[in-house]
């Protein structure tokens, strides 16, 4: 693709328009010869350090922040948001193709579970239907491991016109804070978008709650285009600040959950392994059961449902869907019973409020004793390992702490935050140990959470990744020592 098509309407105009370019990349390691290398100041490295690397490997051009100085000795293209630039440049070089109703989630814990959601909803529905996040992707066609929620904007933008290649009409993504603000999804034309709910998350990384807030916020105020439907949990703390915000960028806001108008949760029993809701849609109530444990669910349900019907399913075709639901893998996941019935779940908790939601879900069904077992990512915000300590302490009878991706820190650093306010814990460093420990402790009654690590395959010491599931450990501990 010529640069001058690539980059209209994106940089200014060039003298060097008539390059021919063939692929784009942010990462100098990926150049091959004649792509544009974009220079992205980074979080932990700046771009702009890589140039002679990208030049070395054949870059034809460098695209860059205007504020940049750099000697590249190529053809420099300017730009005031480079990282904007970088996502509707890579958009445009796969034919700006992209599945024609397209979704994105933001909020701190449920995208992954919401997304799913939407996929199943829209699939019922008749659509071929995606989604797009920590889990991976599925679609009809494939089901992929991946790695970030929101993918790098390149890989984003190879990826969509990939699924409309494939025929999926309908897509939902969950858009992090961190892909919000890197403009990850910026070239991605949306149709709607949602709103979980906030807690505390990657305080590493915003500097506080409220930026954290505001990162999230810029789905609404800049993604969205004016007019259409931001689906918003009504029930959250944050919520009503959300409604605000997002009334103010001139987008159509729909509320669901208890306080929801658009979706009226009237009533809900709580079952073991499932639960039954009363919901009021256009003026009529439908009963729901709900297949999956957890309050939390039917809040990840409801805003589903709100995207699903918000994009053309009929109100009554979404919720008769919610009662075939599957949960995202690891998502308060039934990985094995016990042979004297305790069940034991495989969660993705590894936040606050998701430790405090799980938690709390499965107490009613639990008569004896709700064990945990977690720990903390190393690498990331360090101010949440003491109120997960003290969460673990207060809703669990047993806390087991231990390692979950220590990363490059000191994993029994990481730990000894978490257990200075875990009263009564127990320390158990080997994830695998700590697991067979709760497992061979479990008793008739008790209930067996192991959180933090959900659908992941590894375990990460300093830079290595480790084979490691949750899940085969589970079942290898119930084989094993199981009572
Ligand atoms: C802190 C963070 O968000 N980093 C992400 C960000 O990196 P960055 O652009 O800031 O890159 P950097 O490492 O500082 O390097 C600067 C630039 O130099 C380039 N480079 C680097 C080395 C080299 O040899 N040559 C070269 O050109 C890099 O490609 C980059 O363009 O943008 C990259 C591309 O989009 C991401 O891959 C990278 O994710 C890292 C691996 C990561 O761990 N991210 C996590 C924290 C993350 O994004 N998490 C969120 C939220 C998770 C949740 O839901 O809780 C997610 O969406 O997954
Ligand atoms: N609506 C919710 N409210 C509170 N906690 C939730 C909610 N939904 C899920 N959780 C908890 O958060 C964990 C992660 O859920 P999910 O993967 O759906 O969220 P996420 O926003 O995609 O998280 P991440 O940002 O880590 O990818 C679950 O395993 C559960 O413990
Ligand atoms: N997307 C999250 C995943 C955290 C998962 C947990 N197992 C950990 O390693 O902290 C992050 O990168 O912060
Ligand atoms: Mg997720």
């Amino acid at each position: 693709m010529r640069l001058s098509d690539l980059s209209q309407g994106i940089a200014a105009e060039t003298a060097f328009g008539n390059l021919e370019i063939t692929g784009v990349t942010a990462d100098s390691r990926k150049v091959a010869p004649g792509f544009l290398f974009v220079a992205v100041p980074g979080a932990k490295a700046n771009g702009v350090t890589f140039v002679a690397d990208a030049k070395a490997r054949g870059a034809a051009a460098v695209l860059t922040d205007e504020a940049a100085t750099i000697d590249a000795g190529l053809p420099v293209i300017p730009v005031r948001d480079v990282r904007r630039a970088l996502a509707l440049m890579a958009s445009r070089f796969y034919g700006e193709r992209q599945p024609a109703t397209m979704v994105a989630v933001t909020g701190t814990s449920g995208k992954t579970s919401i997304t799913a959601f939407a996929r199943q909803i829209w699939s019922a529905a008749g659509f071929a239907a995606a989604s797009i996040g920590t889990t991976g992707v599925v679609s009809p066609s494939r089901d992929d491991y991946g790695s970030l929620t929101t993918p790098d904007p390149v890989g984003l933008a190879k990826l969509l016109s990939e699924l409309a290649e494939e025929g999926v009409t309908h897509a939902a993504m969950e858009a992090s804070s961190h892909g919000i603000e890197q403009r990850r999804l910026d070239a991605v034309r949306l149709s709607a978008a949602a709103f979980s709910n906030l807690g505390r998350d990657h305080l590493d990384y915003h500097a506080t709650m409220e930026d954290y807030f505001a990162a999230k916020m810029r789905l609404f105020q800049t993604l969205l285009p004016k007019g259409a439907p931001a689906v918003v949990f009504a029930d959250d703390l944050w919520s009503d600040l959300v409604v605000k915000t997002a009334e103010a960028s001139g987008v159509k806001v729909l509320t669901v959950g208890r306080k929801g108008s658009f979706l009226t949760l009237k009533r809900l029993e709580l079952e073991r392994w499932r639960q039954i809701g009363e919901i009021e849609a256009e003026g009529e109530l439908h009963r729901v059961v709900l297949p999956l444990a957890g309050e939390f669910q039917m809040a990840n349900a409801l805003v589903a449902a709100g995207l699903a019907i918000a994009t053309g399913v009929p109100a009554a075709k979404a919720l008769a869907a919610l009662e075939h639901l599957k949960g995202a893998s690891g998502r308060l996941d039934l990985a094995g019973t016990t042979p004297s019935g305790v069940p034991v779940f495989v969660d993705y908790a590894h936040k606050p409020e998701a430790l405090e939601n799980v938690l709390s879900a499965v107490r009613p069904f639990t008569t004896g004793r709700v064990i945990v077992v977690f720990g903390c990512g190393g690498d990331r915000d360090r101010g949440k390992r003491p109120i997960m300590g003290e969460i673990a302490a207060r809703l669990a009878d047993i806390a087991i702490v231990t390692d979950d991706n220590p990363r490059t820190e000191d994993p029994a650093t990481i730990r000894a935050a978490i257990m200075a306010a875990a009263r009564g814990a127990t320390e158990i460093g080997d994830r695998r140990a700590a697991i067979r420990h709760a497992v061979a402790e479990a008793r008739a009654g008790d209930t067996v959470v192991i959180a933090g690590k959900g659908h992941e395959n590894g375990q990460t010491i300093g830079e290595e990744t480790h084979p490691f599931s949750d899940h085969e450990e589970v079942r290898a501990a119930i084989g094993e020592g199981g009572k």
